[in-house]
């Protein structure tokens, strides 16, 4: 392999030197770290870190190589990859490219041979930030400029490069052979990650998957059991079109909100949103179910939170009162949300893991067991 230098340049200046790994060129985004110790395929894919760098902190990366079957998405929609060592020998069957050529099919810049350890200090000890990969220009000064015109991430909506164009039914070749679907599950795709559309699949629902810009009224007139509003990049309250379209079906589907798609039901239920320091990227944060008590190592991708009500875990909505079902038990941040008067619940965290444990895939069971008792 070629080794070409590539740099890594902070916000407030610090720079990191390393070698180019994946597609030669320059690109800006808000750096973030990953504690996942596997799974790079499926968090190059997820499409939740449009606008965002993802550093892994596991310090030995691809050497498991890519294949078809991990995807996430249908592509690639983080700005860069940030690793310490790269492993240019994948040893897997099931490998079928190099992380290094699918980077480059791709067009997405990394770098590789830093100091990730400083690098994940830096960002936890004073908060994630812009940074810029550069294989062409190698003037901190020039791209620390660079940076300082890069959009970030707060009050853009980065769900609109991310959604599906067109509605799609979710046809799942491993799970799907022969089942007789009984419930029909509407997804909102605003950057929905495939397992979330596998585990609906495999647990006997039929899945129609709709661009996030469709209108409440047009998933009320497909009939559906239940519907889904998926994870996704970027700052919730970015997004009032989603606001809009949860308005028109709280109270009358059953609604289970994911990640962003936790996000936007609590602002939908007059909740408020504020965006964490360096926010919660890994496989291994703990959440105790404040109902049974019991904790749940979780997978989770989010920059952004609901904000807690000021007292207790109750709060009032337009819709009936609103409780917090599930805390983070590092930093007390809100994990799930449930309403009283209507079939509708959240997460922050991933049930559909990929990557990750899987504790709480559960959850898509309360789902099914909601729709049922609904229909
Ligand atoms: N995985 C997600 O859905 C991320 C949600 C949101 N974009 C955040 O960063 O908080």
């Amino acid at each position: 392999m070629d080794k070409k230098r590539a740099i890594l340049v902070l916000a407030d200046g610090t720079s990191f030197t390393g070698y180019s790994l994946g597609a030669a060129g320059e690109k800006a985004g808000e750096v973030v770290f990953n504690t996942s110790m596997m799974g790079y395929q499926e968090i190059l894919t997820d499409p939740s870190y449009k606008g965002q760098m993802v550093v892994m902190t596991y310090p030995l990366i691809g050497n498991y190589g890519i294949n078809e079957k991990d995807y996430e998405s249908r592509s690639l929609f983080l700005e860069g990859f940030i690793v310490k060592e790269y492993s240019p020998f994948p040893s897997n069957w099931r490998s079928q490219i190099s992380l290094d050529e699918f980077l480059k099919n791709k067009k997405t810049v990394g770098i590789q041979g830093i100091d990730t350890r400083e690098l994940t200090r830096r960002l936890r000890d004073y908060g994630a930030q812009q940074g810029i990969i550069s294989t062409e220009d190698f003037d901190v000064f020039s791209l620390t400029k660079k940076i300082k015109s890069a959009p970030g991430l707060v009050g853009i909506d980065l769900v609109k490069s991310v959604t599906c164009n067109n509605l799609y039914e979710w046809k799942d070749s491993d799970s799907d052979a022969g089942k007789s679907k009984r419930l029909k599950v509407v997804v909102y795709d605003c950057g929905v990650k495939y397992n979330i559309l596998r585990k609906l699949n495999s647990a006997g629902c039929s899945v129609t998957v709709v661009p996030a810009q469709t209108q409440s009224q047009t998933i009320l007139n497909m009939k559906p059991d239940g519907v889904v509003l998926s994870n996704g990049p970027g700052d919730p309250a970015a997004v009032p079109y989603m606001i809009e379209n949860i308005k028109g079906l709280l109270g009358k589907k059953p609604v289970f909100g994911i990640c962003l798609g936790h996000q936007l039901m609590a602002l939908t239920l007059g909740l408020k949103t504020y965006k964490l320091k360096f926010g919660h990227h890994g496989g291994n944060q703990p959440v105790m179910d404040l109902h049974t008590k019991k904790v749940e190592i979780t997978a989770q991708n989010h920059s952004f939170a609901v904000t807690a009500p000021q007292e207790g875990t109750m709060q009032k909505s337009p819709y009936g009162n609103v409780e917090i079902t599930h805390v983070n038990l590092n930093d007390k941040s809100v994990e799930g949300l449930k309403c009283h008067s209507i079939p509708a619940f959240s997460v922050q965290y991933h049930p559909e893991a990929s990557p990750g444990p899987h504790d709480a895939s559960y959850l898509f069971e309360r789902f099914i067991e909601m729709m049922k008792y609904q229909s």
